[in-house]
């Protein structure tokens, strides 16, 4: 019987390149985090099933379930799509309690469904629709989807009847989310518990999560999950393509280092940018599932034209062929290493109001570039030089870190414990000057970054850096040992991020606690999607749990 695979993935945080990194050849710094999502695949049967029907159900705080078809044994010679669609309907029938959507492409299906797939598609996606709409969770269902064409794509001859009996034996997947990427502030205000990482480190894993009920928008729409900003879809999606792709032997991510390696993680990387950008409906820069995938690093991202035959996914053509296609496509994403500088540390403070929109704000950078190019070419230009110096600095604080060990491990000590205006004050001789004028250098850029996407928030009618964040940030920013602080990503209201030296972090986390800011248990951590030896319950970590099992 073939073992069981655990995947995981990070969540992230953008603390440079918000909206510029949409854009090549910009740069964004993605550090990703201890915050992460596993998938479990095992097969479900012990024995082969008589049958051929591969099922899939769901079950989750977001959806109740969905179902794959596998209809390799139905004969298509003669009268092909109706006999199949006949039995898919039979199929659906029998097992409506399930209240599963279909997954709509059916792989092993070759020559004669090619004929008739257009047919056969727009009927599944109606049927489907009809019955089961409420149950989809599109970054699954292509998670798996992708996952299982990128094998019949890649795959030769020889492996594909192993494919096919792995196929049969049914998958059981998975899914836990750490609780890191949902937010528990409601509960721990509902227990009267302090806002403090203890109270969160308190909650029993798997506390099942929060909705925010009140932004539902409509009486049919499902209740948005109260969400920290961390990427909980590009973490998913990447650990279920991992886990799915590694337990069909696409890839080996068992060794963590060569050239081999990085091949493997560019084919995760592929089809899980792919199948989250089909599942969102757009394309964004891609720098979640990067970090999902890579760990913290300094992104550019890929020509939104690599994954254009996904898009345009003539109907026609098997899903094995698209998928092959983008696997063949030029991607040029680049991903150059990036981390902190030792002794620093990423923390994040949720302010609690509420989180805000990535694709509405987006929306109005845009429109504000289309209608005033001149003045959003400079600020952007400007935001760039910001982002590239504070790159520069935190390269050269490394730098000085791994020359000059004991000289950096003293001054950040030193300046943990003061105000930056002190900082002068604890350099003595030049390295120590070179290091303090190097954390000064990222504290100004920082600054710089803040007061650009302020100007670029105020001139597109959006809240990137809005009043209570810019007060939360002045006043993180003041606090001693406080490196820099700034808003990720699309900025708005979700948690603010902190650089703190040495363990002046406590001291933050005491008065953000002071001022209902809630510090997330959250920390930076580079290791990008790997392989688990163990099933993360039994490791006692947190999570939100989504549990998929394809019968
Ligand atoms: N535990 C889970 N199980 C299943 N699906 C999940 C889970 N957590 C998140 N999702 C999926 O991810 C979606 C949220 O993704 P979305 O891109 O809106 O936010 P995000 O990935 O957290 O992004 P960001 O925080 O960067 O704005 C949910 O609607 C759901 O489909
Ligand atoms: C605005 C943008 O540059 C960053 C969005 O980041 P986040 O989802 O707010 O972490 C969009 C993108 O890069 O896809």
């Amino acid at each position: 019987m073939t073992a069981a695979v655990i995947a995981s993935a990070p969540g992230k945080v953008l603390i440079t390149g918000g909206y510029l990194v949409l854009e090549r050849p910009n740069a964004g710094i993605v550090l990703s985090t201890n915050a992460r999502f596993y998938a479990i695949v095992k097969p479900l049967y012990d024995e082969l099933r008589p049958d051929s029907w591969l099922w899939v159900r769901i079950f989750s705080f977001y959806f109740s379930g969905f179902l794959v078809l596998d209809g390799s044994e139905v004969n298509f010679s003669s009268d092909g799509p109706r006999n199949y669609v006949q039995n898919v309907a039979k199929a659906l029938h029998s097992s409506v309690h399930f209240e599963a959507s279909i997954i709509l492409h059916i792989l092993p299906l070759e020559v004669e469904f090619r004929n008739h797939i257009t047919c056969s598609y727009e009927f599944l996606t109606a049927f489907g629709l009809c019955f089961f709409s409420e149950s989809r969770n599109p970054f699954v269902e292509y998670a798996v989807q992708y996952a299982i064409a990128a094998a019949y794509a890649t795959l030769g001859n020889d492996k594909k009847d192993l494919l096919q009996k792995l196929l049969l034996h049914g998958f059981d997947i998975t899914i836990l989310g750490g609780n890191d990427f949902y937010s528990y502030r409601n509960e721990i205000e509902a227990r009267g518990l302090p806002l403090t990482p203890e109270s969160l480190a308190s909650l029993p894993p798997f506390t099942s999560i929060t909705f925010n009920s009140g932004h539902s928008n409509g009486a049919n729409s499902k209740p948005e999950v109260a969400k920290t900003g961390l990427g909980s879809s590009a973490a998913m999606t990447t650990a279920v393509v991992a886990a799915l792709l590694n337990y069909l032997g696409v890839v080996n991510l068992s060794s963590y280092s060569g050239a081999q390696h990085q091949e493997n993680l560019d084919v995760v990387h592929i089809i899980a940018q792919t199948a989250h950008c089909m599942a969102q409906g757009k394309v964004g820069s891609g720098f979640d599932v990067s970090s999902a995938v890579y760990g913290s690093h300094r992104y550019v991202r890929f020509s939104p034209e690599v994954i254009s035959s996904a898009q345009n996914a003539i109907r026609a053509l098997p899903l094995e062929d698209v998928v092959g296609d983008v696997l063949k496509g030029k991607w040029d994403h680049e991903r150059t290493k990036f981390s902190l500088p030792p002794l620093m540390n990423l923390l994040l403070g949720e302010p609690g109001t509420g989180g805000s929109s990535t694709p509405s704000m987006v929306g109005a950078v845009k429109n504000w570039q289309k209608s005033d190019p001149q003045k959003s070419l400079d600020t952007w230009r400007q935001l760039s030089v910001a982002n590239t110096a504070l790159e520069h600095q935190l390269n050269l604080l490394s730098k000085l870190a791994e020359e000059h060990w004991d000289t950096y491990n003293g001054v950040i000590y030193s300046c943990s414990m003061h105000q930056s205006e002190k900082w002068i004050e604890q350099a003595s001789e030049a390295i120590s000057l070179e290091i303090v004028k190097a954390l000064h250098g990222a504290r100004d850029a920082m600054l710089n970054i803040r007061c650009h996407m302020r100007e670029m928030g105020k001139a597109a009618g959006i809240p990137i850096e809005p009043e209570s964040q810019t007060q939360l940030l002045d006043a993180t920013m003041s606090m001693p040992g406080v490196l820099l602080a700034g808003v990720p990503g699309a900025g708005g209201f979700d948690a603010v991020f902190a650089v703190t030296l040495g363990e002046s972090g406590n001291n933050l986390i005491n008065a953000w606690s002071s001022h209902k800011v809630l510090a997330l248990l959250v920390r930076e951590d580079p290791r990008g999607v790997s392989l688990e030896n163990a099933d993360p319950r039994t490791n006692q970590i947190t999570s939100g749990i989504s549990s998929v099992r394809i019968v």
